[in-house]
């Protein structure tokens, strides 16, 4: 990323047309309130401070074993947002019914394994086909936009148009993991893998999006592939919003500690 380069303003985006849309996903926010098992950090007030910043809509993964997002950040998020929400979900049928009952903009169905420490891959779009279809046509009828998280594999994209998904999603997360370990070879390689990819789940009448592991290193190359309109963003912006926070929040801490003892001397002078 150009170091040097101006941030837009708050609430303002870099793409004047916004033809690329920005979902955040505030998944992290509520893995470090849920470490203390209180309130805070609390992941909506995340959500409303992303919208600020330029968010277009907030992504939440309601895992099968509640790691993270809790049922009731699902129903605040839905009742309190006023962007879409994009619910992240496992394609089972407590989360079906999780998903009738909110009615959220879009539901991105993706695999989950309880022992994953991510999301470590696409969904098996081909091999679940026939589960998959009854389950996607359910949230259409409900008025839900059906995304699929894939791996760029223009077999599984073809699968999620004869299903009838409305979008893929496509997951970078090896492109990620290739760029963190340096191999300009395996990166050039993922990066045409997504090109294809989106070029022929565009083809095919579906939106695309992309994400998983972007950060400010990895997030231009995907952002130039012409289909994509859209990415979801977590892990590196609420890791970056520590950095970008910390020493805001003990300057704060400094000043109220310090009033305190201001106010003691005062006592014991008077
Ligand atoms: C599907 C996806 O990529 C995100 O939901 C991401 O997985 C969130 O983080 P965790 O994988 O840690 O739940
Ligand atoms: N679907 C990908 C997503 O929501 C964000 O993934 P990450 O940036 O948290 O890795």
């Amino acid at each position: 990323m150009a170091a040097n380069r101006k941030l837009p303003e708050t609430g303002q985006s870099t793409t004047p047309a916004r033809a690329l849309r920005l979902g955040v996903n505030i998944d992290h926010v509520a893995t470090l309130r849920n470490a203390r098992g209180g309130l805070h950090p609390d992941p909506l007030r995340a959500a409303h401070l992303a919208i600020e910043g330029g968010a277009d809509g907030i992504t939440a993964h309601l895992r099968e074993d509640r790691r993270h997002i809790s049922d009731s950040d699902i129903t605040r998020l839905k009742n309190e947002l006023t962007r879409p929400l994009n619910l992240e979900m496992a394609a089972t049928d407590e989360m079906l019914d999780i998903a009738l009952r909110h009615v959220p903009n879009a539901c991105c169905l993706v695999p989950e394994r309880r022992e994953e420490r991510t999301t470590e891959g696409g969904l098996d779009v081909r091999g679940a086909a026939k589960s998959l279809a009854p389950l996607i046509a359910k949230l259409k009828d409900a008025g839900i936009r059906v995304s699929l998280f894939v791996e760029p594999d223009i077999k599984t994209i073809e699968a999620a148009s004869a299903v009838g998904a409305d979008i893929v999603e496509l997951h970078t997360g090896k492109y990620c993991h290739l760029a963190l370990e340096h191999d300009a070879a395996g990166v050039a390689r993922e990066l045409e893998r997504h090109k294809k990819a989106a070029n022929a789940a565009a083809s095919a009448g579906l939106e695309v999006h992309a994400g998983h592991g972007l950060t400010y290193n990895t997030v231009q190359p995907i952002a130039r592939i012409p289909e994509v309109v859209e990415l979801n963003i977590g892990h590196f912006l609420i890791g970056e919003a520590i950095f970008g926070g910390l020493s805001m929040a003990v300057r704060r801490m400094r000043v109220l500690m310090d009033e305190a003892r201001e106010a003691l001397s005062m006592r014991g002078a008077g």
